[in-house]
């Protein structure tokens, strides 16, 4: 197996009655990437995941498929597979005949098709637990079965509905591997939902962050980490501090602003008109502690709440009309020097560390 398809998109929506849970929406996946749609409930990566499947319709737009343009082609026909988040399996048939059920429905015969599900229960390492019923296995070893079922009809895309949040933390961990590495060896493009931005970053080639039936962002994990685009992305990827005020100039490259009835702040992005309100991401594990601020690139606040994490230390803090500030230090930096909740801290950041975020699909 080495056929993979880019994925298009192209302008779709999703409406159901009053609502619209995919709104116009375009995005392109390349042929053989790992993708995944990112978002909290309810932004609609399941409607668009089930629109690439064909197991929704297509209220308006297009979905193409390599070549082949699939809007209105049954799941069957569209070279795509989809693995279901409650994997779906039949308590009743034993693990071969689970595996080999599409090929049943299509009317490859009896010797074949269970030769094929064998094959790909040894893929997924399975095969010495053929003969059993579903209710037999672990989550983890139903997942795998759920995997070889999807991917016996040799697919061009397999399609992933939350695959690892019926698993334990353990569990989700190493089937996390499992399924980089099964993407690896079988070259097709992944299509995988999750809201979980630690899974995301784990796993994607490309993540498409969602918020309200729009595309945020769609990017690299490292891209959408380290440029958020919008105030959403960088408080959904968390690890981000987004302050927001009024422009007040654009000198040198970067943008000033006023917070409103607190501090005055600059960041690094394209000029923005005076009066236009604005966000700026802060990483909060690039805020340094104890030196004095430089003019518009830190402040000085009051420590509110001290989180100890082992390696690091989290400190919220208020000030410059920010109610909850956070900075991530090393557990050097901060034993160095340890600050109490009700001190007062000077801050500050290097100006490539704050970044003015745009407006979605700006
Ligand atoms: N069959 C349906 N009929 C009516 N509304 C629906 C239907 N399916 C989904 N919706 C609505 O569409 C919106 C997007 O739903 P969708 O399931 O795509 O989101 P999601 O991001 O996958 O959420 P979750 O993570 O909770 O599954 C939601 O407001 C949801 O209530």
């Amino acid at each position: 197996m080495s056929k993979a398809a880019e994925i298009d998109i192209a302008s779709v929506s999703k409406i159901y009655g009053k609502t619209t849970a995919v709104d116009s929406i375009s995005l392109k996946i390349p042929a053989g990437s790992y993708c995944c749609l990112l978002g909290p409930s309810g932004c609609g990566k399941t409607s668009t995941l089930r629109m690439i499947a064909g197991h929704e319709s297509v209220s308006v737009g297009d979905i193409v498929l390599g070549k082949s343009v699939v809007t209105h082609l049954p799941p069957a026909r569209r070279g795509t597979a989809m693995m279901f988040q409650s994997y779906a399996l039949f308590p009743h048939l034993d693990l071969v005949d689970n595996v080999a059920f599409s090929l049943k429905m299509a009317g490859i015969e009896k010797a074949e098709r269970r030769a094929r599900a064998l094959d790909m229960l040894k893929l997924m390492q399975m095969e010495a637990y053929a003969t059993r019923k579903p209710a037999q296995l672990s989550g983890g070893q139903q997942q795998r079965v759920a995997l070889a079922r999807a991917l016996i009809t040799d697919p061009e895309a397999l399609l992933l509905d939350e695959p690892l949040s019926a698993l334990d933390p353990f569990l989700k961990i190493r089937m996390r591997a499992e399924l980089k590495k099964l993407h690896k060896q079988l070259g097709i493009t992944f299509v995988h939902v999750t809201h979980s931005q630690e899974e995301a970053m784990a796993l994607a080639d490309i993540i498409v962050v969602m918020s309200n039936g729009r595309i945020e962002q769609a990017a690299s994990p490292r891209d959408v980490f380290e440029r958020p685009a919008t105030a959403f992305v960088a408080r959904f990827m968390g690890d981000h501090n987004v302050i927001s005020g009024k422009v007040v100039g654009c000198p040198d490259g970067l943008v000033t602003f006023d917070v409103v009835g607190g501090g005055t702040f600059s960041a690094s992005g394209a000029s923005r008109p005076v009066g236009a309100d604005i966000d700026a991401a802060i990483r909060t594990d690039h805020v340094r502690i104890g030196e004095s601020p430089v003019k518009g690139l830190g402040f000085t606040g009051i420590v509110s709440n001290l989180e100890y994490r082992g390696a690091t230390v989290k400190l919220t803090i208020e000030g410059a009309g920010i109610t909850e500030f956070t900075a991530i230090i090393t557990d050097t930096a901060f034993y160095a020097t340890p600050v109490a909740v009700g001190d007062a801290v000077p801050l500050h950041w290097d100006a490539q560390d704050a970044i003015i975020l745009g407006t979605p699909n700006s």
